[in-house]
C-alpha cells in the first residue's frame, strides 16, 4: 500500500500536526469548532486524494485513520452509507446519474432512516413516500411528530442529498419500506429546500464532529426516477413491478456497515487502546515489587498482565474476524449480484451477531484499557476517552446490539430446526449438523483444535437447549411471540456463543497459516489465552453439562497465568504490530517514542485554561 507505515505525504502529516499537535488540540475545542475543523480537514483529505491519485481503498482509509483520528467525518455515511446504497440498490442509469457525482464529492449523501420514533424497528417507521401518476412525483410526508426523520449523520448542517427509506404508498396500498434520493439542499445557497425542516439535533456522548440531525418532510415532491430500482420499479402509470421475492434487499446498506464495523470500529478501536495501554504500562515505574529495588515497569505486575494481555489477544481476534467478515460480505455480495440469494439469510445473521459481539467486548475491553493507566488514563491526552465514546457507538447504530443477536438467534433457531429434519447446514453453522459430543478433549496442552471444539461444545449445547426450551413454552400454552420474547435472554446467550467460536475459529485458522515458527508460537499463546479466558469467565456455560469438571478449570486457571508471563517480554511488540501512527493513535500515554511525561507536562502547559488572557485568571485577580 502507498501509505501504510506512514509514507503520508509531508503536507499532510503537517497539516495533521496542525491541526493536532501544534496547532488548536482537539481536546481543546468546543463542539462547534471541532465540527468545522472537522470540516476543514474533510476538505483537505478529498484534495489529497485527488492530487495523491488515492483510489485504493486501505490507503485511503490509512489516510482516513491520520487525517480523522478516532473520530467519525461525514464522509462516514457518504462513503460508508450513502454510495454504497446507491450502487446496490440503484438501477444502472441511476447509478451513472448520481455515482460519479457523489464520489467526485458535487453532492454529500447520508442514510437516512430512524426516526424520532423508532430506529430498531424498520417496520414502525412512519415517513411516507405517496406516489402521484399526475405529476409522476413521490409526496414525501412526515405524517406524525414522531416520523420525523432523527440521528442521520451529516444531516444537521452539511449534507445536500440523502437516501431516504420511507413507506411506498400507491393508490392507499403500502408497499412497505423503500429507498428514494432526495436532494435535501439547493446545491447554489445550501438552504434547505422548500418543504424541509431541518438541523441538527444537539451535542451527544461522542460524534462531536458529525452533524447528527433530524428532517421533517411537509408534502415534498421528488421525480418517480428518484426511488431506487434496482429490485422493484414504479412505472409511470403507478404500476410497481419487482424482481425479487426476499423483501429485505431494501435492508442492505445495513449489512454492509454492520460487516464492516466489526474491523473499522471494533477492531481498530481495541488494537489502539491496547497499544496505548501497553505501551504506557512499559514506560511507568510505580511502587515497590522488591525492597530496595527500584520501583517496577507496572508492566510486571502479573494483575496488569492480567487486565490488558487477554485483552490483546482479543484486540488480535477481532482484527482476524473483521477482516475475515469483510471477506465473507464481498463473497456473498457477489453472490447477490449474480441472482444468488441462498447465502444472504447467512450473511444477515453474520454480520449481525458479529457486530453486536465485537463491539460489546470492544467497548468493554477500551475501558478496561482506560482503568489500567491510572489517573493519566483519565486524561484526554491519553486518547482513551475519545476512543471510547468512537468505539461504543457502534453497540448502537447499524442495529442495536441486543436486536442484532436475537437476529442471529432467529437465523441459529431456523438453522436447528432444519437440522431436526434432516436438512444439512452449511457454512459459520455446518457444526449445527454434527453430533454434539460430550467427552472434553481439553488437556493440559490446550491445542487449539481441542479449545476451539470446547467452544463448539458450548454453542451447540446452548442453541440445542434455546430451541427446546422455546418447544417448550410453546407447549406449555404460550404462543409464538409471546415464548420467542419468554426466551429472549437465553437466544442472546446462545447468539454470542455462536460468535465466540466463530471468533476462536477464526484466530485458529489464521495461527495454523502462519508460516513462521516464531510468529506461529507468539500468536499461538495469544489464541490459547484468548480461549481460556473465555473458558474462565462464562465457565459455567461449559461446567454446566459435565463438559468440563473443576480440576480441568484448574488447569485452565494456571495456564492462562503462566501464559502473562510468556507473552510479558512481547507484549510492547505485539501493540507496535499493529503500525499505528502517533496521529492515528492520538495518545500522549502510547507515544512510540514513549517520551509520555514531558509530552504530558507541554499538552498541559497549552490547556485554554492556563492562558494569562483567560477569563477565569481574571477573576481569579
Ligand atoms: C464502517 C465504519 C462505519 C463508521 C461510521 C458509522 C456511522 C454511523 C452510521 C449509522 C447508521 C445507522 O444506524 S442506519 C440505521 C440502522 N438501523 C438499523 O439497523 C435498524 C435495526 N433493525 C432492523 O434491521 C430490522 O428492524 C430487524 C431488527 C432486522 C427486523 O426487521 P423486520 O421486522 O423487517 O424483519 P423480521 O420480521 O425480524 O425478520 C423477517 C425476516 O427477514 C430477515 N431479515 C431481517 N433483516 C434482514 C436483512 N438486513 N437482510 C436479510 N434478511 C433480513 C430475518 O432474518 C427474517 O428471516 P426469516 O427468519 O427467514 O423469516
Ligand atoms: C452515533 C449514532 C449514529 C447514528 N447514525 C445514524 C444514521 O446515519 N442514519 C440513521 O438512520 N440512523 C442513525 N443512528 C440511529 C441508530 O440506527 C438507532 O439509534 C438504532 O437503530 C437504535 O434505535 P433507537 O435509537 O430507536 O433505539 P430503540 O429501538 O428505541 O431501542 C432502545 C432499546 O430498547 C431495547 N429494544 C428495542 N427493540 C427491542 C427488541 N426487539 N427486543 C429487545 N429489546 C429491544 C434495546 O435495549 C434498545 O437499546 C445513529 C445512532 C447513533 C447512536
Amino acid at each position: 500500500m502507498l501509505f501504510k507505515g506512514g509514507g503520508l505525504p509531508h503536507e499532510s502529516l503537517a497539516l495533521q500536526e496542525k491541526l493536532f499537535g501544534a496547532g488548536p488540540d482537539y481536546n481543546f475545542m468546543t463542539r462547534i469548532e471541532r465540527f468545522k475543523n472537522s470540516l476543514v480537514r474533510v476538505q483537505h483529505f478529498i484534495r489529497c486524494c485527488a492530487r495523491y491519485n488515492l483510489h485504493d481503498h486501505a490507503d485511503k482509509k490509512w489516510f482516513e485513520g491520520v487525517a480523522f483520528p478516532n473520530e467519525v467525518s461525514v464522509l462516514g455515511p457518504h462513503s460508508g452509507m450513502f454510495i454504497p446504497t446507491l450502487k446496490e440498490q440503484g438501477s444502472e442509469e441511476q447509478i451513472q446519474k448520481w455515482v460519479p457525482q457523489a464520489e467526485k464529492h458535487q453532492i454529500m449523501g447520508t442514510y437516512i432512516q430512524t426516526e424520532l420514533g423508532h430506529g430498531t424497528f424498520v417496520r414502525g417507521l412512519e415517513t411516507t413516500a405517496t406516489y402521484d401518476p399526475k405529476t409522476e412525483e413521490f409526496i414525501l410526508n412526515s405524517p406524525t411528530l414522531t416520523s420525523i426523520k432523527w440521528w442521520p449523520g451529516g444531516l444537521g448542517r452539511t449534507c445536500n442529498f440523502g437516501i431516504v427509506m420511507a413507506l411506498l404508498y400507491i393508490d392507499g396500498k403500502n408497499y412497505g419500506m423503500h429507498p428514494f434520493v432526495v436532494q435535501l439542499r439547493s446545491l447554489k445557497t445550501h438552504e434547505p429546500l422548500p418543504g424541509l425542516t431541518m438541523g441538527d439535533i444537539g451535542p451527544k456522548f461522542g460524534f462531536d464532529t458529525v452533524d447528527n440531525g433530524y428532517l421533517q418532510f411537509n408534502h415534498f415532491g421528488i421525480p418517480r426516477e428518484n426511488m431506487l430500482m434496482k429490485y422493484c420499479q414504479v412505472l409511470k402509470n403507478g404500476t410497481y413491478t419487482k424482481q425479487t421475492r426476499n423483501p429485505k434487499f431494501s435492508y442492505g446498506a445495513m449489512i454492509f456497515v454492520r460487516s464492516m464495523v466489526v474491523y473499522e470500529v471494533a477492531g481498530q478501536g481495541l488494537a489502539k487502546a491496547c497499544t496505548i495501554a501497553i505501551r504506557y504500562s512499559a514506560i511507568r515505574r510505580q511502587s515497590e515489587l522488591k525492597k530496595s529495588r527500584p520501583e517496577p515497569q507496572i508492566l510486571d505486575y502479573q494483575t496488569q498482565q492480567y487486565k490488558l494481555f487477554p485483552l490483546l489477544a482479543l484486540a488480535y481476534a477481532v482484527w482476524f474476524t473483521g477482516v475475515r467478515m469483510k471477506e465473507i460480505y464481498f463473497m456473498v455480495n457477489n453472490e447477490i449480484k449474480q441472482g444468488h440469494t441462498e447465502r444472504l439469510p447467512e450473511l444477515h445473521a453474520i454480520s449481525s451477531g458479529l457486530k453486536a459481539f465485537t463491539t460489546s467486548m470492544a467497548s468493554w475491553g477500551i475501558e478496561r484499557c482506560r482503568l489500567a493507566c491510572g489517573g493519566h488514563g483519565y486524561s484526554a491526552a491519553s486518547g482513551l476517552p475519545k476512543i471510547y465514546v468512537n468505539a461504543t457507538g457502534g453497540c448502537t447504530y447499524e442495529g442495536e446490539n441486543t436486536v442484532m443477536l436475537l437476529q442471529c438467534a432467529r437465523f441459529l433457531m431456523n438453522i436447528y430446526g432444519g437440522v431436526k429434519n434432516g436438512r444439512r447446514p452449511s457454512g459459520s453453522v455446518n457444526y449445527l449438523g454434527e453430533r454434539i459430543s460430550s467427552r472434553c478433549t481439553l488437556t493440559s496442552e490446550f491445542t487449539l483444535k481441542s479449545l476451539a471444539d470446547a467452544f463448539k461444545h458450548r454453542a451447540a449445547r446452548m442453541i440445542k437447549e434455546a430451541s427446546e426450551r422455546l418447544n417448550r413454552l410453546q407447549a406449555s400454552g404460550n404462543d409464538p411471540e409471546d415464548s420467542w420474547n419468554l426466551n429472549s435472554v437465553v437466544l442472546t446467550k446462545a447468539a454470542e456463543a455462536h460468535c465466540h467460536y466463530y471468533m476462536v475459529l477464526v484466530f485458529e485458522s489464521v495461527v495454523e497459516s502462519v508460516e513462521d515458527n516464531c510468529v506461529k508460537d507468539i500468536l499461538r499463546q495469544l489464541c490459547q489465552l484468548l480461549a481460556l479466558c473465555g473458558i474462565q469467565e462464562n465457565s459455567g456455560d461449559f461446567i454446566q453439562d459435565g463438559f468440563l469438571n473443576n480440576d480441568q478449570l484448574e488447569l485452565v486457571k494456571q495456564k492462562q497465568l503462566s501464559l502473562l508471563s510468556e507473552i510479558r517480554p512481547n507484549a510492547v511488540l505485539l501493540v507496535d504490530a499493529f503500525e499505528f501512527h502517533d496521529v492515528q493513535l492520538g495518545s500522549i500515554l502510547g507515544r512510540f517514542d514513549g517520551n509520555v511525561y514531558e509530552n504530558l507536562f507541554k499538552w498541559a502547559k497549552k490547556t485554554p485554561l492556563n492562558k494569562p488572557e483567560d477569563l477565569i485568571h481574571r477573576l481569579l485577580r
